[in-house]
């Protein structure tokens, strides 16, 4: 297990460049399974889930080669297994991904429930409700959710609520389906129009992604296509933050600023200054920031993915900030090890009372997931003292070479392993 070393209270200045989005490069990779050659996908970001995600491809029978750390090849020719492992899917969320893609393409998929941020109870109802619509038959047993279908046939699907993973999902099990699926009350993230454009590449007819009405007409094949993932919000957001918590200078670039509006108001809001370029932006942050509300929506609302790192700055903001969780259940776990920092937050049900303190001090803390991770990474840089982060296997599932991207931009971060080191145990025996 490895520790993160963080040594606050330094202005970070400069810029940074922000890697593909993992939420869309998730859906993106499953959704290759449709094609009947080879994808090659661009700005793939490294990180645990999507290295996670392509073993298990790799296991299906899928080819997998990296051209280079963030290009991938992606052959699936030789397919000849439709049962994904429990090994792989306990670790990651968007495993479910799979049994849309599978579904869709074999009419047929065995995948464990899956894994992901332990955030609150995490259902996936409405992918079943949307897979069953279609004519299949799907079933929960030991763990494994097995579905199947003679013919998938469109329909339309009502959600009962936004949710992104059963948009995408239901888009995967009908882009082959016959006839016309229609989605309503569909999710609108940036990732489902970045995974809709990517079907359409492929040759699927979809229209409307980006607005609650998806509709989908099936057609017979999928092709083999290029595409470029597009720039990780939640990422662009985490490192906007650490320019304020740390009253500094950040630019994040390679980005697509609409995506940012909802952080961007907010932080505007607090009194960061934020300058919008075509690609980039800026964040400055001078004196003390502000206390706001905050409520986490839909997109394109504020993300509950950066409800943990808000809360962190919040933390240490003048005044009484309100911070309301409204898509997760229970979201707020990090908030006593943020308290363990010196920040003064209540929680009562799905929000969180947060009185502002002058300063936060380093500590020994521990991520309970990876957004969480996120807020303590940037509360120890805001901190006064040095911060030794736990458990951040976590962080790794979603943040690419995140200590080297601080550490550019002039925070003192470093990972120390707690293995014990071989060559002391050699002295000692
Ligand atoms: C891999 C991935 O992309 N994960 C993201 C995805 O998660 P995920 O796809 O799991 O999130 P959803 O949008 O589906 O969940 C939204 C809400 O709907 C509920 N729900 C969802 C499906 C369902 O069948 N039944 C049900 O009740 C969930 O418990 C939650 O309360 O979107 C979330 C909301 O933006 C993000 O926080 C996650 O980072
Ligand atoms: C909650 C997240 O991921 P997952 O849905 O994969 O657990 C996230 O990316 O913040």
């Amino acid at each position: 297990m490895e520790q993160l070393v963080i040594r606050g209270n330094r202005r970070l200045t400069g810029q940074v460049f922000i890697s593909g989005a993992k939420n869309a490069a998730l859906a993106i990779l499953s959704a290759a399974i449709l094609a009947d050659d080879v994808c090659i996908i661009e700005n793939v970001p490294c990180v645990r889930d999507t290295k996670i995600l392509l073993q298990s491809m790799e296991q299906l029978g899928v080819r997998v080669d990296y051209i280079d750390e963030h290009k991938i090849k992606v052959d699936t020719r030789n397919i000849h297994n439709v049962k994904v492992d429990y090994d792989y899917i306990k670790k990651i969320r968007a495993s479910y991904y799979l049994l849309g893609a599978l579904l869709g393409k074999y009419r047929e998929a065995e995948v464990a429930l899956p894994g992901g941020c332990n955030i609150g109870s995490r259902p996936i109802d409405q992918h079943i409700k949307g897979f069953e619509a279609l004519g299949a038959t799907v079933e929960v047993k030991h763990g494994m959710i097995e579905a199947s279908a003679e013919r998938l046939v469109g329909n339309n699907v009502f959600l009962d609520l936004v949710s992104v993973g059963a948009t995408i999902n239901i888009m995967l099990a009908a882009v082959l389906a016959e006839g016309t699926t229609v989605i309503e009350n569909a999710a609108k993230e940036p990732h489902i129009v970045d995974v809709a454009n990517f079907l359409n590449s492929m040759g699927a007819k979809i229209k409307g992604a980006g607005t609650d009405i998806i509709k989908i007409n099936g057609v017979k094949k999928l092709h083999g296509t290029e595409y470029m993932i597009i720039p990780d919000q939640i990422e662009a957001g985490t490192y906007m933050i650490a320019g304020a918590i740390t009253g500094g200078d950040v630019t994040v670039n390679n980005i697509i600023p609409k995506h940012m509006e909802a952080i961007s108001a907010k932080l505007s809001e607090m009194g960061a200054v934020i300058e919008e370029y075509d690609e980039s932006i800026r964040v400055i942050a001078n004196g003390q920031l502000k206390n706001i509300h905050v409520k986490t929506l839909p997109y394109p609302g504020f993300p509950t993915d950066m409800q943990p790192q808000m809360t962190a700055l919040l933390s240490k903001t003048s005044g009484t900030s309100i911070m309301t969780e409204s898509i997760f259940e229970s979201r707020f776990s990090y908030t006593d090890e943020l308290n363990r920092m010196g920040a003064n937050i209540k929680v009562e049900g799905n929000t969180a009372v947060i009185e502002g303190v002058k300063q936060l001090t380093g500590a020994e803390v521990a991520a309970p997931d990876l957004r969480a991770g996120a807020g303590l990474i940037l509360a120890a840089l805001g901190a006064k003292g040095e911060t030794v982060l736990s458990n951040i296997e976590y962080i790794d599932r979603g943040y690419e070479h995140i200590e080297q991207k601080f550490i550019d931009l002039g925070a003192e971060m470093f990972r120390i392993s707690d293995k014990p080191d071989k060559s002391m145990l050699k002295v000692v025996n």
